[in-house]
């Protein structure tokens, strides 16, 4: 009788991998930079203080842990032939499977599943009855949010299956890794994106016949993060900007480069809209006069607060009939769309995002995998 092999569940919740509880740290790197910056590694007063914030940074290490395991786990399954609506649900069970909660304000997706093509650079994830086909010369930049409490990893990769835009890849790879080196306590926002364009404009692509000169998307930025809110109100240029304004203690940033062949300038030139968010500052009383827009927001209340969501994860809550609603809640400004951005047709554009921990003592490239 043939033995049989239970083949181990490679997902399951985080939590039985570490019965401590204890999540793995990122990649440290320490300050550069001022005389100041550089004694930060030994001072004993800010490592103390800093341990004081372990609950939060533990939060961010149980993320992106699971962003890890579930990106291994998305390359390997991911294949062409695939909808982009089987890409993104392949990616989403694994996170709340991992995360072990269905109470998505306490752990689970951080903000809407990205997916965004070619052309598109950000913001495209698949409502209910997109056709759309994964194909092998598409170029995917896969961008997901996993969050602990309202602890936010946002980290993302570009996939593809022809080996033909490899150079574009390690542009941006090599661009974003500028940026993480470049990013610090009181480091400015200019020179920042300064080198990141740089290291981007030094590499050129070879692609249809034309080379390119790899462009930065120069209206496409990092941002800080704080809890429940994946932009915190800063954004991080990814070219020269003049923006003087320093980076300090103890924010969570997203430093996120993008390359293309376009423009190297997007704009939601069409694309319908699937990425969603609670103001955080809402005008005050904004009249909600639909009883059915009154009932979305308390459903959006309830499983999202202030984190973005998408059509697909009202459908999965039961919630139908919610077009008109939606669109009087964004019209009052009570809730903001985020549209597909769009660089020139038949041009290519790569991502590459990690999330970063300004520690007093030292940064933390927390999400940093053995992948990128
Ligand atoms: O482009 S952003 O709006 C932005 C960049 C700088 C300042 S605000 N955005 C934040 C966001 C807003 C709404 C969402 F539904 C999801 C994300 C950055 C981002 N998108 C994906 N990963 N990171
Ligand atoms: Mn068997
Ligand atoms: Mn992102
Ligand atoms: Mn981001």
């Amino acid at each position: 009788k043939k033995k049989h092999h239970k083949k181990k569940k490679e997902i399951n919740d985080i939590a039985k991998f570490y019965p401590e509880g204890v999540y793995p740290e990122g990649e440290w790197q320490d300050y550069t930079g001022s005389e100041e910056n550089l004694k930060r590694s030994t001072d004993e007063e800010k490592r103390y203080l800093d341990n004081q914030q372990n609950n939060k940074w533990n939060d961010f290490r149980k993320a992106a842990e699971i962003h890890r395991r579930v990106r291994k786990y998305a390359k390997k399954t991911i294949q062409p032939g695939m909808t982009m609506i089987q890409v993104c649900e392949t990616i989403e069970n694994a996170v709340r499977t991992f995360c072990g909660t269905e109470d998505s304000l306490k752990s689970g997706m951080g903000f809407p599943c990205g997916v965004s093509l070619n052309n598109c650079a950000a913001h495209y994830t698949p409502n209910a009855g997109d056709k759309t086909v994964l194909d092998y010369n598409d170029v995917m930049k896969v961008d997901f949010g996993v969050h602990v409490n309202g602890n936010i990893i946002d980290c993302a990769f570009t996939h593809t299956f022809n080996p033909r835009y490899d150079p574009l890849l390690e542009a941006v790879r090599e661009a974003t890794n500028a940026g993480i080196n470049a990013a610090g306590i009181d480091a400015r926002l200019t020179d920042i994106g300064e080198a990141v364009e740089e290291v981007m404009e030094s590499h050129e692509v070879e692609l249809d016949g034309h080379t390119y000169t790899v462009k930065c998307i120069r209206n496409l930025n990092g941002h800080n993060i704080a809890p429940f809110r994946i932009h915190g109100g800063v954004s991080i240029p990814i070219v020269k900007n003049g923006d003087n304004t320093k980076l300090e203690e103890g924010q969570t940033i997203a430093i996120e480069t993008f390359g293309s062949t376009g423009k190297g300038y997007v704009d939601y030139s069409g694309g319908e809209v699937s990425h969603y968010m609670k103001n955080s500052n809402p005008p005050p009383n904004a009249p909600v006069r639909l009883s059915s827009a009154r009932h979305l927001l308390q459903v959006i209340d309830k499983n999202f607060g202030t984190i973005p969501f998408c059509r697909r994860y009202l459908d999965r809550i039961g919630e139908e009939k919610y077009l008109l609603a939606l669109r009087q809640l964004v019209k009052v400004g009570l809730v903001t769309e985020h549209p597909p951005l769009f660089d020139t047709r038949g041009s290519y554009t790569a991502q590459f995002e990690h999330t970063i921990l300004l520690h007093p003592t030292r940064k933390e490239v927390v999400s940093r995998g053995d992948d990128y």
